[in-house]
């Protein structure tokens, strides 16, 4: 039987009483029942949900709009930080979305598969499941124990030869390019965005598709066109999930095209790699686009499908470019903000190496703790991943800052949040990179690479590109903020520290202008 038989509501009649109502009466029941459910719901959002108690800006507890907006003006990392400081360790962001920034509270998340990844990475799905998007633990466990290898110091040693020469080798080359071609002797300015984006793709295309790009030198911008229409059309089917399908696909036709021509281009590397070695043309090289191939997990003797091989190659393309040379960007801005740390970086290197020499990671490691310690203070301050990255509640729900959440609530673990918490950083707005010296608990407490059970399994690689490139670049050139520059050392904000160039999001953090913004004036460091 009907429900509405068993309310006793005769439907028929009621329409006919509506049909008798005068328009201007219908309209002001309608606003009236719209009013009442405005209330309710904001009544019930404010003082009974599960959520009521839990702290944020009033227009992000009633709708999910504001924040969908502050994500689509790229605001998000400025938001998470800046909501931290005012609200605390837990608040809301959206409805049914929490925001943690405890550090703590971030790895107890982090270090187990309970709290799953949300559905939001299926989007980035575009070729087939891989280990960035999967919800599985047990593909996680599989594919970190195939393509793992890839990243360990010994490996990462047999790849640093590519690493060096699409990294630090070809940044110098076009540097000293720069110099000699330049209107002012002995200087030039340079784009050092540009530039690290351009060998992030360099070393990558080397190792994951055994080519020479040479996107830095001859402004070759395929592998990084793919990569961008790939993110585009991901962001896209994270908006739409039925992009992809007729009619809706039929607007994003050059999209898939060119991710289709990437995964061409992609298979088309790895089989070009089985024949070279079945006709016995090479040794097995040394690189990542060997590990997919061969990668085996252990436990289950299962290999990738050509299909898995040219989907992880993709995916730790995307994951692994831009991050890499955000980071490094970050780096050399506060550097620059900072004249005192600039000076003692330089100083640390050059008294540590000679002047013609490459400094391997290994060295660099071992001999240059300040310059890692910069690093690590500029992935905390201005962390790339300063976005909260998106966690479920499981089952029998979950208790965080005496607040319980309800399973399904989502979490967004504030990278940028933890980063900057002021019990666990001193001074946390300011680049102090001294932090970092002989301090293990600070490296624990970053979470610029995440943690636990989906911790960024690129990280060492991450280090090695960004330790050779501005530890040689600290070494070779002098380097200074353009006078015409906005951002230098002696403009402070409100708390007495050198203003930051602004910044935006897309799937990374990175400078909002970077043509304004990331010049940077290079000469030659005198012989010494
Ligand atoms: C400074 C550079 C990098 C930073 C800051 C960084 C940061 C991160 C973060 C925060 C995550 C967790 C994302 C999430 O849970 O949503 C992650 C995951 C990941 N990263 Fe990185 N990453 C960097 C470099 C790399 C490199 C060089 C590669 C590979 C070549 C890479 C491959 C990946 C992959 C495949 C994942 C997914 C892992 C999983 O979900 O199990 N990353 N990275």
């Amino acid at each position: 039987m009907a429900i509405y038989k068993l309310l006793f509501i005769d439907f028929g009649r009621v329409a006919e009483y509506i049909s008798q109502l005068e328009v201007l009466t219908c309209a002001r029941l309608a606003a009236a029942a719209a009013g009442v459910l405005s209330v309710s719901y904001v009544f019930y959002s404010l003082y009974l949900s599960p959520y009521c108690r839990i702290p944020g800006r009033l227009l992000y507890r009633l709708s999910s709009l504001p924040s969908r907006l502050v994500m689509l003006l790229g605001q998000l990392p400025d938001v998470s930080e800046a909501d931290y400081y005012k609200f605390g360790d837990i608040f809301m962001i959206s409805p049914g979305v929490v925001i943690l920034s405890n550090p703590a509270d971030c790895r107890a998340v982090l270090s187990t598969h309970k709290f799953a990844k949300s559905d939001m990475y299926k989007a980035f799905a575009l070729i087939d499941e891989t280990m960035f998007t999967t919800h599985s633990a047990e593909l996680t466990h599989v594919r970190r124990r195939q393509i793992g290898p890839a990243f360990t110091p010994g490996y990462l040693n047999e790849m640093e030869p590519i690493i060096l020469e699409c990294g630090i080798h070809a940044i110098r080359a076009k540097w000293d390019k720069e110099i000699a071609q330049s209107a002012t002797v002995g200087s030039a300015i340079v784009n050092y965005g540009l530039h690290f984006s351009m060998v992030t793709f360099d070393v990558f295309g080397a190792l994951g598709y055994g080519q020479r790009f040479n996107a830095l030198r001859d402004n070759n911008t395929k592998l990084v066109d793919w990569v961008n229409d790939f993110n585009k059309l991901a962001i896209i089917n994270m908006v739409y999930d039925r992009v992809l399908s007729f009619p809706a696909n039929l607007l994003v036709r050059r999209l898939i095209q060119s991710r289709d021509e990437f995964v061409a281009f992609g298979n088309a590397a790895a089989q070009y790699r089985r024949e070279q070695l079945r006709r016995g043309e090479i040794e097995k090289p040394k690189d990542l686009l060997q590990v997919l191939i061969d990668g085996q997990d252990p436990e289950s003797k299962v290999q990738m499908t050509p299909t898995q091989v040219t989907a992880e190659n993709i995916s730790l393309l995307v994951g692994g470019t831009d991050t890499t040379s955000l980071t490094m960007s970050w780096t050399l801005h506060y550097l620059m903000l900072y004249p005192d740390v600039y000076r003692r970086a330089t100083e640390e290197v050059r008294t540590a190496f000679p002047r013609h020499c490459t400094i391997t990671y290994a060295e660099g490691k071992a001999r240059l703790p300040y310059i890692d310690a910069c690093i690590n203070e500029a992935m905390r301050i201005r962390a790339v991943s300063g976005v909260p990255l998106p966690r479920v509640v499981p089952e029998g729900g979950a208790t965080f800052q005496g607040h319980f959440l309800p399973a399904g609530t989502q979490i967004g673990i504030n990278v940028a949040g933890a980063n900057h918490h002021q019990e666990t950083w001193t001074n946390p707005r300011r680049f102090m990179p001294e932090r970092f010296l002989d301090n293990e608990k600070a490296k624990h407490n970053l979470l610029t690479f995440s943690s636990g059970v989906r911790i960024c399994p690129g990280r060492n690689l991450a280090q090695y590109e960004m330790t050779t490139i501005l530890a040689n670049l600290l070494k070779d050139y002098d380097l200074a903020v353009p006078s015409d520059s906005l951002f230098a050392p002696g403009h402070l904000d409100e708390h007495g520290n050198p203003v930051a160039m602004p910044c935006t999001h897309c799937l990374t953090v990175s400078p909002k202008y970077p043509e304004r913004d990331c010049r940077i004036i290079i000469s030659p460091a005198l012989e010494y």
